[in-house]
């Protein structure tokens, strides 16, 4: 544990990523990614389809190897010494299921969880029921996950990671396939840990309704940060409920290459610059 990046209170940056180069399948996906995350923070990660968002995410969180660069969470290495029971990961999509038809409760009672700790904690059903209940999925405890619909596994997932009060929570695209009142209902628990300290790192397709969470936006497009700071604004025509969004947004060409977001950003984002 390094001086410069934890003192007494505890670390000082959620998240250290310096120089992050990630290959797949023979392809450089993320060219050198720098992303600093101080504790307690809210970050959106933005960008188009195919700009590396998730793999961004998956290589902090040291689910696909590095060619290049270093990360830190909670002030430790990506390792085995890294703090793994005080984060918490809700991924774009269900893994493919085993086989095995796990209940809710008994997805959502895995996040408690890790290491040695083979039994979950004392008290851990109420903390189930209530992560269930933060996701609108109350009363669906004794239910296979693998009879649920795509949405509900969502829900249930994210339950799994808002169990753990996690002080660093990372959601990839979170609220895709959720209704609006449960999205509404999940952003209020996000609020709430956020408010307790925790430190928040969204992928996101539009800031819909964490936009009032979001301090900040780190922009990805070809696997490089194009903007990191203030987040955009939603375009009025965006944010209207009539508005569809199952259009795709053109990639803008040249990308913007200065800390603010270029005007060309805006429109692929369906968002204006700030
Ligand atoms: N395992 C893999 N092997 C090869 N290429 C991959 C692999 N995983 C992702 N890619 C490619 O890496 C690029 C970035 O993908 P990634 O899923 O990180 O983007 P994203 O910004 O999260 O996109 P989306 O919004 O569609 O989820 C894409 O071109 C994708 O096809």
């Amino acid at each position: 544990m390094s001086a410069d990046r934890t003192d007494a209170t505890g670390p000082t940056n959620a998240v250290e990523a310096h120089g992050v180069e990630v290959t797949l399948g023979g392809s450089r996906i993320l060219l050198g990614v720098d992303v600093v995350v101080p504790a307690g923070e809210v970050v959106a990660l933005l960008g188009t389809n195919g700009s590396g968002k998730s793999t961004l995410v998956r290589a902090l969180l040291g689910a696909v190897p590095l060619s290049a660069g270093t990360v830190h969470l909670l002030g430790e290495p990506l390792g085995p010494r890294a703090p793994w029971s005080r984060i918490g990961y809700v991924p774009q999509r269900m893994p493919a299921s085993s086989g095995v038809s796990a209940t809710a409760v008994e997805v959502v009672a895995s996040g408690l969880l890790h290491g040695r700790a083979l039994r979950p904690p004392r008290g851990w059903r109420t903390r189930v029921r209530a992560a269930l209940d933060a996701v609108g999925m109350a009363g669906h405890e004794r239910r296979p996950v693998q009879e649920m619909s795509g949405g509900q596994q969502q829900r249930v997932l994210i339950a799994r990671a808002l169990v753990r009060e996690p002080e660093l929570l990372v959601l990839d695209e979170p609220t895709s396939g959720i209704d609006v009142p449960t999205q509404a209902t999940f952003v209020d628990t996000v609020a709430r840990l956020h408010g307790q300290g925790a430190t928040v790192v969204v992928i996101l397709h539009e800031l819909g309704p964490f936009e009032p969470l979001i301090q900040r936006a780190v922009v990805l497009r070809h696997g490089r940060v194009v903007h990191d700071g203030l987040p955009p604004r939603p375009r009025l025509d965006h944010a209207g409920a009539t508005h569809h969004h199952e259009h795709a947004h053109h990639d803008p060409d040249p990308p913007p290459t200065g800390p603010a977001l270029g005007p060309t950003l805006g429109p692929t984002l369906g968002m204006e610059a700030p």
